[in-house]
């Protein structure tokens, strides 16, 4: 399987300024405290970049004429740019602490809002661990950025021009020596920038990646530990960490090199400057006072121009970073409220007219041409071969994936008609694996939806012989683990039951809610299923004859379409695919 870092080299032609300036919808609330930062850290760079000329003052004033009164003035005033640069300072600081924070929570909400807002579509294709390092490692890396190497960048680029202008202004010929010798630096930058770019962003590909990995093996861990499998895992998990540790180690090689020229060649201009100097101060062209403020404020220039190799680093995280996102961001939610929604909806018949659909990654169509008419309040069974599609036809109802031809209609309208909210209050479902949150016990059940009562909980509870939950610690405010794992398959299906019947619905999907009860609970179930579902439209995907028992009807899903409909043992007597399919399990002496 290739991973997305495999597709890296793509997409880092853009320049980095185009991607970071994207970003720019975040930052304008946050636009004073960011004016505030970039002001104070200049602000200090400037008092720093003063106390040369001072110096040299002392040495030409003071020190030359032996004048020990005038050095009080030119202290305090070394003093004053001192305490300036530790106000400065703090208040950079504090400015960056509340922009680039809040800044951060602000992307990190929308993004996590529209990855919501996504079709199931989308979260196929992509690994969840490429999400996860995207809303973590990238956001992270574009925080610093936005707090720290944005604002360093700029004052770090205004200090190396004032201190260019100074250094011209106190000596032309060795100001412009220093200005034509660092020229080439601009040539390399650029080559480092773009070298980097593709070296960060392949890293942090690879990132998403091991997260993907990680995040699979503790799902996993059961299937892993009861087959044996850790050595293989390991083996696995050690060859994407070294793929990363390969790509780290590209990154800071082109790194390692951009930073030796940038710590290397100022200090052969400082030799050739120090040489310069000396002559000049010789000939008289200079003063003393004159080369010991060159000297000192040209010692303030290398650390803004080293700095840069990491800045410009960051800088590329970030844009690399940024483009990670809006990778996300650009996706568009295919799956959204009509334009004009219908205004009421009234029935609850459930219709599939023409229904056909394919995956998007496929060339197969899974459902082709399906006619289903399912009358108010009926229970209509879904029985099919492993793999026929009864599972993907119950995913259209609630528009998880929208049908590539045909429509589906609820009492009459086309339910791409309906608001989302409007439909998903209509239909419920519950799915063959029974997904619980890291919640309490009645958070898991109402899943946040307004105008739940307690008596709509407990109805549920009883409807879906979920009593259990009564005798937990803590009773419905029980917190339940991480997807429910401290609870039995059979209890997690029975609370995503109650889940799906809470409220009563109008229409109910359940894709085959019985699977993981035992017989004695199913049964149970069954029996209070069973009024519930007396007044509630229903499709329920059923492998075994006492699942399709509590239908009123049965529908055959062959090929695609729907072969055969008629009551269990209409079908039974009449349809020899029907009772091949049913005899496979092992139940069919309870059906009559
Ligand atoms: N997300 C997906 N992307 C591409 N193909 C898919 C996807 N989900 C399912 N399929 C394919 O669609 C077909 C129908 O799958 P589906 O899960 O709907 O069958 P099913 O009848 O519910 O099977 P089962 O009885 O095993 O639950 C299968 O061939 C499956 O491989």
């Amino acid at each position: 399987m290739t991973s997305i870092a495999d597709d890296a080299d793509r997409a880092t032609d853009d320049n980095a300024l185009s991607s970071l300036l994207r970003l720019r919808r975040w930052t304008r609330p946050h636009r004073t405290a960011i004016i505030v930062m970039i002001a104070s850290a200049c602000g200090a760079m400037l008092a720093q970049a003063l106390v040369p000329l001072v110096i040299g003052r002392v040495v030409d004033g003071p020190i030359r004429h032996h004048d020990t009164s005038g050095i009080w003035s030119l202290s305090a005033l070394a003093l004053l740019l001192g305490v300036l640069e530790a106000v400065l300072f703090f208040v950079r600081r504090y400015a960056m602490s509340v922009a680039a924070t809040n800044l951060e929570t602000d992307i990190r909400r929308d993004v996590f809002a529209h990855v919501q807002r996504l079709p199931v579509a989308f979260h196929d294709r992509w690994p969840s661990g490429q999400l996860l390092s995207r809303l973590t490692t990238d956001l992270s890396t574009i925080r610093r950025f936005i707090g720290f190497g944005f604002v360093f960048l700029i004052a770090n680029s205004a200090t190396v021009v004032v201190v260019l202008v100074l250094l011209v202004h106190i000596n032309l010929w060795l100001g412009l020596f220093v200005l034509v010798s660092g020229a080439p630096l601009a040539v390399f930058t650029r080559r480092f920038e773009l070298r980097y770019s593709r070296d960060a962003r392949r890293a942090q590909d690879l990132t998403g990646d091991l997260a993907t990995s990680v995040e699979e093996s503790v799902l996993g861990i059961r299937v892993i530990k009861s087959y044996g499998r850790r050595p293989q895992m390991l083996k696995a998990f050690t060859k994407d960490a070294e793929r990363l540790r390969g790509a780290e180690l590209v990154k800071l090689r082109t790194l390692g090199w951009f930073w030796a020229v940038l710590e290397g060649l100022p200090q052969l201009i400082l030799a050739g400057v120090a040489w310069g100097g000396v002559v000049a101060v010789a000939h008289h062209a200079m003063t003393l006072g004159q080369l010991v403020a060159f000297l000192t404020l040209y010692l303030r220039l290398v650390w803004p121009i080293v700095s840069l190799g990491w800045l410009l680093a960051l800088m590329q995280e970030a844009a690399s970073a940024a483009r990670r996102l809006f990778e996300v961001l650009d996706t568009e939610a295919t799956i959204v409220d009509p334009e004009t929604p219908a205004v009421a909806e009234t029935g609850s018949t459930l219709r599939f007219e023409n229904v056909w659909f394919r995956y998007a990654d496929s060339d197969t169509d899974i459902l082709r041409g399906i006619d289903l008419d399912i009358a108010a309040g009926e229970t209509m069974a879904l029985v099919g071969a492993v793999g026929s599609g009864k599972t993907t036809m119950t995913a259209l109802v609630p528009r998880l994936y929208d049908v590539t031809q045909g429509r589906i209609l609820i009492g009459g309208v086309d339910i791409r008609e309906l608001r989302l909210d409007q439909l998903r209050h209509a239909v419920t479902t519950a799915f063959e694996d029974a997904t619980l949150f890291s919640a309490s016990v009645r958070e898991n059940l109402t899943l946040g939806r307004a105008g739940i009562s307690d008596d709509d909980v407990t109805e549920a509870i009883d409807v879906a012989q979920a009593g259990f939950v009564y005798e937990l610690p803590f009773g419905l405010d029980t917190r339940i683990g991480e997807q429910g794992l401290s609870l039995s398959g059979g209890q997690r299906q029975r609370l995503a039951l109650a889940r799906a019947v809470l409220g009563r619905p109008r229409v109910l999907v359940l894709d085959d809610p019985l699977s993981a009860l035992d017989v004695h609970t199913e049964s149970q179930v069954e029996e209070a299923l069973r009024r519930v579902l007396a007044s509630t439209t229903a499709l329920v995907v059923a492998h075994r004859p006492s699942t399709v028992l509590l239908a009123d009807r049965v529908a055959l899903l062959q090929d695609g379409r729907i072969m055969a409909v008629g009551t269990h043992s209409e079908l039974l007597a009449t349809v020899p695919a029907y009772r091949e399919l049913l005899s496979q399990s092992s139940e069919l002496e309870v059906a009559p």
